[in-house]
């Protein structure tokens, strides 16, 4: 069956903020003091998103979640008014605040695993929002994730939705960051490769002695259950714990894959020969071959692939099949990385395109353009099953920049996290935005 695959990406939230909230992701704790502008953070993602649709490709959105999570809040104690209850977190709880107004929901990466229909036992697309149990203000977004994913994937036909995953570390899950879909083409079976950093079950375990491995063995296994994927097409591979503690909080971060291409560096796989054989070998099963390309260490050190975010970037195919790069600004200011994409262009290789895009607000608090998007293959039938109030196209692209600019602050601070009015703001806003993106009351505020 022919099938495409469409990119739907997080609308930055009018919160969007620096709060240092995510240890081991050094972008985040490195600019936890800084002023944000969300206008501007938003308008950059919309900036993407039209980009590509101008391209062709197929661009869908996700909306922001109600931030500040007055739910949240009222379940650890503040009580009161809604207006009260931001006012008394505030006061005494100033860091629980700020977690709970985080717009981290942008990064619609870690929203949800989506395996498509021609992997799945029932032939529909599936989707297991992420439970991000590592960082509690993240760790509060599935529920509405869940809600925002059903709206915009409907139809029960086409759609299958599960459950996040026990809320327990030992099934910490991050989605799509930490999972990339082979294949010979999008509609044809696959082989689905999840990334962990640590088995939660097996003490002896080798895993990061620094920072914290968001993923488990454990969360992945049973989302591969959950989707019902042919065992013999599903790769697990363990992540360098070095690389974990370097700054490479998910996978998505030093790998990206697409369609038989995986774009990968030398010291992401905690075993790279066993991975790329076991990959190879599955691959084999679905009748492709495997195109590994490797960025030696030599060339981009790891240091460098964190601090642009080289493989933190979109790998899209293009009508001619060949495929395009998108990468973040800040490829171009580490000289290393750039001199490898001339290099890579140069090759004659797979990747016949890099485009480059300012998403620098999001960047620093470490979410480059593959954060951004969740990906979903589809078929032309299970396209026409989605919400069709959700792609991106000229005219929604212009009411949805008019919307941000109506709606959204150009300064935010850690001390404005406290002002009650953001809080009427930012519904004000998402009131608006379940209209224009036809979702219905997917927001606790909505649901009463
Ligand atoms: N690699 C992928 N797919 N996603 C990037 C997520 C970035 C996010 N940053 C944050 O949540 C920082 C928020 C703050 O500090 O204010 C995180 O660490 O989970």
């Amino acid at each position: 069956m022919h099938a495409f695959e469409a990119n739907f990406d997080g609308l930055v939230g009018p919160t969007h903020n620096y709060a240092g909230l995510s240890y081991g992701n050094v972008a985040s704790t490195g600019n936890g003091q800084r002023a944000a502008n969300p206008r501007l953070a938003a308008r950059q993602g919309l900036d993407k998103m039209k980009a590509l649709a101008d391209l062709g490709f197929r661009q869908g959105v996700l909306a922001p979640h109600e931030r500040p999570d007055v739910a949240s809040l009222r379940q650890l104690g503040f009580a009161g008014s809604d207006a009260q209850v931001v006012a008394r977190a505030a006061r005494e709880a100033p860091a629980v605040l700020a977690a709970c107004s985080s717009a981290s929901p942008m990064w619609t990466a870690n929203a949800a695993t989506v395996s498509p229909s021609a992997d799945s036992a029932d032939g529909r697309v599936h989707f297991t929002p992420a439970n991000l149990n590592n960082k509690f203000h993240r760790a509060i977004e599935h529920p509405t994730t869940g809600r925002v994913l059903a709206a915009t994937f409907a139809d029960p036909r086409c759609f299958a939705h599960h459950p996040a995953l026990p809320a327990h570390m030992a099934f910490g899950d991050e989605g799509a960051a930490n999972h990339t879909r082979l294949c010979a083409d999008y509609g044809a079976p696959g082989v689905q490769l999840f990334v962990y950093g640590q088995r939660a079950f097996d003490a002896s375990a080798n895993g990061p002695r620094r920072y914290p491995a968001r993923q488990t063995l454990e969360a992945s296994q049973a989302v591969a259950r959950q989707h019902g994927l042919n065992p013999a097409r599903v790769v697990f591979a363990q992540q360098a714990p070095a690389a974990i503690d370097a700054g490479v909080f998910h996978n998505d971060v030093i790998a990206v894959g697409n369609r038989d291409v995986l774009f990968y560096h030398q010291h992401a796989f905690a075993d790279a020969d066993a991975t790329l054989a076991a990959l190879a070998d599955a691959m084999h099963g679905v009748g492709a071959s495997l195109r590994p390309l490797q960025v030696p260490a030599a060339a981009v050190s790891i240091e460098d692939a964190v601090r642009s975010y080289l493989f933190n970037s979109q790998l899209l195919s293009r009508a001619d099949g060949r495929m395009l790069l998108v990468v973040p600004e800040e490829c171009r200011h580490v000289e290393p990385v750039w001199a490898y994409l001339q290099d890579l262009l140069a090759s004659q290789g797979p990747i016949a395109e890099v485009r480059v895009f300012d998403l620098k607000q999001s960047m620093q608090n470490g979410g480059g353009p593959a954060c951004l998007r969740l990906r979903v293959a589809l078929t032309a039938d299970e396209c026409a099953a989605v919400n069709p109030a959700v792609w991106i196209n000229d005219a929604r692209y212009a009411s949805l920049c008019a919307w941000v600019d109506r709606h959204y602050r150009d300064r935010l601070s850690a001390d404005d996290l406290a002002d009650p009015q953001l809080l009427q703001e930012c519904r004000t806003a998402l009131d608006e935005l379940t209209q224009l993106l036809q979702l219905g009351a997917v927001y606790p505020f909505q649901r009463g």
